[in-house]
C-alpha cells in the first residue's frame, strides 16, 4: 500500500507504547502468582503456556550442545561473539575522581552484580539476541549473568550461551520468566536488572516489575524504516523490509521515498518474494501494519523518520553519509544498502537490542552503559565546605527545611 504524507503523519506523531488490557490483566495475575507461590506456580504456569515445567539447563549441556554444532554455526557464533566484544571494548565506562585544594568530587563506576537477560524463543529461537545482550554485559563485568528463555530450549541458543560467557540458564519464557528474575524464588535467583526483548506478554510483565527491578526498556516487536532514493535496488529494499517483517504478524516495516516509481517497483517485488518466503504468512500481516510512503523529498522523508523513531533506521541512499545529520529519533543507523539490518541482527557488532514503539526518542541500542551505574563520591576540604555551607543553608531555607540548614551552620 502506497500511503502520502498525510496520510502517516499524525499515525507517527501519535504512536507510543499502548498496553493491551487483556494482555496487562492476564500478566498481573502471572507476576501475583510467581511472588506468592513461588515455583509452584512458575511450574505450573510453564506447563500451562510452554507444555514444560521450568528447569535449570547446566554448563555441562550447553559445551555438549556446542560441541555437537554444526561447524559453520559455531564458527559464525564465535565470529559474531568477537565482534560484539570488540565493538563494546571501544565504549567509555570510565568514571573520574577529580582531587584538587577544595577536596574530592568523582563519580564511581560500577557494574551491576546479576542481571537477568531474556532471550525470546516463541516464535523463533533468537539465539543472536543472547549474545546481543550477554556479551555487552560481560564487557562491563557483570559477575552474574542468568539467561532466561522459553522451553524447549534450542541447542543454538545454549552453545550461545556457552559461547557467550553466560552464567546461569533457565528454560522459563514469557511472564512468568520475567516474575521469577524480578522477584527471585527459591531456584531461580533474584536479579539486579532485566535486559531483552520479547513479546507483549514479556514487554507487558517487565513494565509491571520495574522499580522492584531495573530495565534495560521495553524492546517490544521489531519495526524498519527504511528512506531510500532512486539509486535504491527494489529489489533488495523488499527482501530488507521482509526479512524484518517475518519477526511477527505486529512487526512494521516501512518505506520513505519520493520515488514513486521507485514504490511501485518495490510494492510488486515484495508480493513476488513473499509467495516465496516460508514465513509469508506472517510477513503479509506484517507488511498491512507498514507501507509505503511517498514523500515530497528526503528532508521530508526524514523529518517523518523522527517522527515514527524507528527501531531500526536504514538509509538506502547513495550518499548516506551526509544524511546523519539529520537523524534525531532511532534505535541504530544502517549506512547505505551494502549495510543491511540483518547483518546488524547477526554480526556486526552493535547489539541489536534496539527501542521499539518509538521509545527511540529517549533512549538508544542497548550498550555497556545499561549494565553499570554511576555512584558520586563527594569529599569537600574543610575551606571548600566553609565556604559552601553558608550559600547550602540560604538554600535550605528557601525550601523551609531548617534541619537542613542547621546540619551546614555547624560546619561554618
Ligand atoms: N526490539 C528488539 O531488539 C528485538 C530483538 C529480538 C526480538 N524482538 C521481538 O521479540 C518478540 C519475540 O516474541 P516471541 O513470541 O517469539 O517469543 P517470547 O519468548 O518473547 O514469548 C514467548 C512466551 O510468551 C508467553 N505467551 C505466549 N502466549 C501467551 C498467552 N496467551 N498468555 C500468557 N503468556 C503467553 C509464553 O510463556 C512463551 O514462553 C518478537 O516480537 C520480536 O520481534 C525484538
Ligand atoms: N531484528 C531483531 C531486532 O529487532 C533481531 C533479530 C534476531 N534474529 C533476527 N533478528
Ligand atoms: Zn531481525
Amino acid at each position: 500500500m502506497i500511503y502520502r504524507t498525510e496520510e502517516v503523519r499524525e499515525r507517527f506523531a501519535r504512536r507510543g507504547l499502548s498496553f493491551d488490557p487483556t494482555v496487562e490483566e492476564i500478566v498481573r495475575g502471572i507476576l501475583h502468582a510467581v511472588r506468592e507461590e513461588g515455583d509452584a506456580a512458575l511450574d505450573r504456569l510453564s506447563l500451562d503456556l510452554d507444555g514444560f515445567p521450568v528447569e535449570e539447563i547446566p554448563k555441562k549441556a550447553w559445551r555438549e550442545a556446542y560441541d555437537d554444532l554444526d561447524p559453520d554455526l559455531r564458527d559464525a557464533l564465535e565470529t559474531a561473539k568477537e565482534r560484539i566484544e570488540a565493538f563494546y571494548r571501544e565504549e567509555a565506562r570510565g568514571g573520574f575522581l577529580k582531587a584538587e585544594e577544595a577536596g574530592v568530587l568523582g563519580q564511581l563506576v560500577r557494574p551491576l552484580s546479576r542481571v537477568g537477560v531474556y532471550v525470546p524463543g516463541g516464535s523463533a529461537p533468537l539465539l543472536s539476541s543472547l549474545l546481543m545482550a550477554v556479551v555487552p554485559a560481560k564487557v562491563a563485568g557483570v559477575a552474574e549473568v542468568v539467561v532466561a528463555s522459553p522451553p524447549k530450549v534450542h541447542p543454538g541458543v545454549l552453545a550461545a550461551a556457552w559461547v557467550a560467557g553466560a552464567d546461569r540458564l533457565f528454560a522459563m519464557g514469557g511472564a512468568q520468566a520475567i516474575a521469577a528474575l524480578a522477584y527471585g524464588t527459591a531456584r531461580v535467583p533474584r536479579v539486579d536488572k532485566i535486559v531483552g526483548p520479547g513479546n507483549a506478554y514479556v514487554v507487558a510483565a517487565k513494565r509491571l516489575v520495574y522499580g522492584v527491578v531495573g530495565l534495560d526498556g521495553l524492546a517490544g516487536p521489531t519495526e524498519t524504516m527504511v528512506v531510500a532514493d532512486g539509486s535504491a535496488s527494489p529489489k533488495l529494499l523488499a527482501a530488507d523490509l521482509l526479512a524484518q517483517a517475518e519477526h511477527g504478524p505486529d512487526s512494521e516495516p516501512w518505506l520513505l521515498s519520493p520515488d514513486l516509481a521507485l514504490l511501485e517497483r518495490v510494492e510488486a517485488e515484495l508480493y513476488r518474494q513473499l509467495s516465496e518466503l516460508p514465513r509469508a504468512e506472517i510477513a503479509r500481516r506484517a507488511l498491512e501494519r507498514g507501507g509505503l510512503v511517498l514523500t515530497r523529498d528526503l528532508e521530508e522523508a526524514f523529518e517523518l523518520a523522527n517522527l515514527y523513531a524507528p527501531e531500526h533506521l536504514c538509509l538506502a541512499l547513495a550518499d548516506p553519509l551526509p544524511w546523519l545529520g539529520k537523524v534525531q529519533n532511532a534505535g541504530g543507523v544502517f549506512l547505505g544498502e551494502g549495510s543491511p539490518e540483518a547483518l546488524g541482527d547477526y554480526i556486526a557488532g552493535p547489539s541489536h537490542v534496539m527501542p521499539t514503539s518509538g521509545t527511540a526518542r529517549f533512549q538508544g541500542g542497548l550498550s555497556v552503559r545499561d549494565f553499570l551505574k554511576v555512584i558520586p563520591v563527594i569529599g569537600l576540604g574543610e575551606k571548600a565546605v566553609k565556604e559552601l555551607a553558608a550559600k547550602g543553608a540560604v538554600l535550605a531555607r528557601a525550601e523551609g527545611l531548617e534541619g537542613h540548614a542547621r546540619s551546614l551552620d555547624l560546619r561554618r
